[in-house]
């Protein structure tokens, strides 16, 4: 069940693209959206988000009795408690927890037929907020900062970005545990509640500081690795959710890199090599997708993940141009970018997914946006000319100079071949006379080296 209230300073292509946003991001995680509940209203309700007839609605839709008692929430703490064990919860080592039956026939007239497994809100909530709705509906209640942690925390593979997520997820329970007591506290009664609730935060700021710490050696680790590739010229793939980055990185690399129809399918950067090679080659790297309202620790995680990526020369910012909220999108991912120091990288927008665009939508595009690339990464054509481009950025650097290569030092050229455009050659005398284009340093490097000889 999705709930979210309409303010006034959201327009309303705002307001339902931003609900059908939350709607992926719960299918991303398994859920199916069996009912919208959406209020106009001029402010969010400080007890629980929706006014009190709305609660009541919204209560008798999820199976729950739609006030905010003052009642300890017994049964519905299961819900939570159920989530927090399938989630691995660090907290509670309770294992047995009943499960409450599931039952799909829900009744989208709004009967109370069967109850929903989670209230999904598409807005910050205080933890007491999200207590009082868990309260109302009888549901696991989760904010749009709680969904996108919790998508981090099942789908994120690499030690570095479970660490992330790790962190974030805690960092997030933290004031949450204060006023929602799980099974364990309840258990040792009233007053050792609150010690016990000292006892776990006190687990979770040291878990917390035990988790950075790891990461820092974990991150070490890969600087060591990244500067093994240092040298190589690199472009990264950016842009928000869903854009179709790998699925362009999968063209233009020849890679087999996950594309799913689905949010926040790459949580990892990955590095491959243009294909076909060019020379010398050049490493794309295709990386987690942006969104609106990114929780504030997962952009500190973001960070680290596309540091890498951020050591490109180039970004290629990624643009689903077939979704209404493109604009939205560009601007999101170019503040959060902004956020990470990333603002400063030259980048071409590539403008995705044309194939989905009526023709005279495309050309008003392009009068709009006459430096952006526009392609379909479904269409090979225009794929290799992606590639062609890329290369072209690279040699645009490119400065001519001429060589004289003794004949003993032929290997030299073989080198220069691998890290340039070798343009003529001609064998005189005292060697071979090679013109030859590349980067102002490639150049500066093979003047050196023959100096050297000398
Ligand atoms: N029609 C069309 N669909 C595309 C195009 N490019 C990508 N898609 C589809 O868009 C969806 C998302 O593509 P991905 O490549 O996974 O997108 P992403 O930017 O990597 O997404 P995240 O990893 O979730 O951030 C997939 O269903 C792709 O098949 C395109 O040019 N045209
Ligand atoms: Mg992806």
């Amino acid at each position: 069940m999705l709930v979210a209230v309409h303010l006034p300073d959201a327009d309303d292509l705002e307001f339902t693209s931003s609900l059908e946003e939350l709607e992926r991001l719960v299918s991303t995680l398994g859920y199916k959206t069996v009912a919208k509940v959406t209020q106009n209203r001029t402010h969010l309700e400080t007890a629980a988000v929706l006014g009190e007839g709305k609660l009541k609605e919204l209560g008798d839709l999820t199976g729950g009795d739609g006030h905010v008692g003052t009642t300890a929430p017994k049964k519905k703490d299961k819900a939570r408690l159920r989530r927090e064990a399938e989630a691995g919860g660090d907290f509670d080592d309770d294992g047995d927890v009943d499960v409450e039956e599931e039952d799909d026939d829900f009744g989208v007239d709004g009967e109370r037929t069967a109850k929903v497994d989670l209230v999904a809100v598409d807005h910050d909530l205080s933890p007491s907020q999200a207590r009082n709705l868990e309260r109302a509906t009888g549901a696991a209640v989760l904010d749009r900062t709680g969904v996108i942690i919790e998508i981090f925390h099942r789908h994120a593979k690499s030690r570095e970005a479970r660490l992330q997520v790790e962190i974030a997820r805690l960092t997030y329970t933290a004031p949450r545990l204060r006023e929602s007591p799980s099974g364990k506290e309840r258990q040792r009664g009233r007053g050792a509640g609150e010690a016990a609730l000292e006892l776990d935060r006190r687990k979770v700021r040291d878990r917390i500081a035990e988790l950075k710490e790891e990461l820092v050696a974990v991150q070490r680790d890969q600087d060591v690795r990244r500067s093994h590739r240092r040298q190589a010229r690199r472009i990264a793939l950016v842009g928000y959710t869903n854009a179709g980055k790998s699925s362009l990185m999968r063209a233009l690399t020849g890679s087999d890199v996950y594309v799913e129809n689905k949010l926040f399918a790459t949580l990892d950067t990955t590095v491959r090599a243009l294909y076909p090679e060019p020379k010398p080659r050049i490493l794309v790297s295709d990386t987690v997708g942006f969104i609106k309202k990114l929780p504030h620790d997962l952009v500190a995680s973001f960070k680290s993940t596309l540091d890498e990526a951020l050591e490109a020369s180039h970004l290629l910012h990624v643009v689903d141009a077939a979704d209404p909220s493109w604009e939205s999108q560009l601007a999101v991912t170019r503040e959060v970018l902004e956020e990470i120091g990333a603002g400063e990288v030259p980048s071409t927008l590539v403008m995705n997914k044309i194939d989905r665009l009526a023709p005279e939508e495309l050309a008003a595009l392009r009068v709009r946006l006459p430096d952006a690339w526009f392609v379909s990464a479904h269409d090979p054509s225009d794929v290799a000319s992606v590639r062609e481009r890329i290369i072209g950025i690279f040699e645009a650097t490119y400065v001519e100079s001429e060589f004289v290569i003794p004949y003993d030092r032929q290997a030299v050229l073989s080198e220069m071949h691998d890290s340039g455009r070798v343009s003529a050659e001609r064998y005189e005398e005292n060697g071979v006379i090679v013109t030859y284009r590349a980067e102002p340093e490639v150049i500066a490097r093979f003047r050196s080296k023959l100096e050297r000889a000398r």
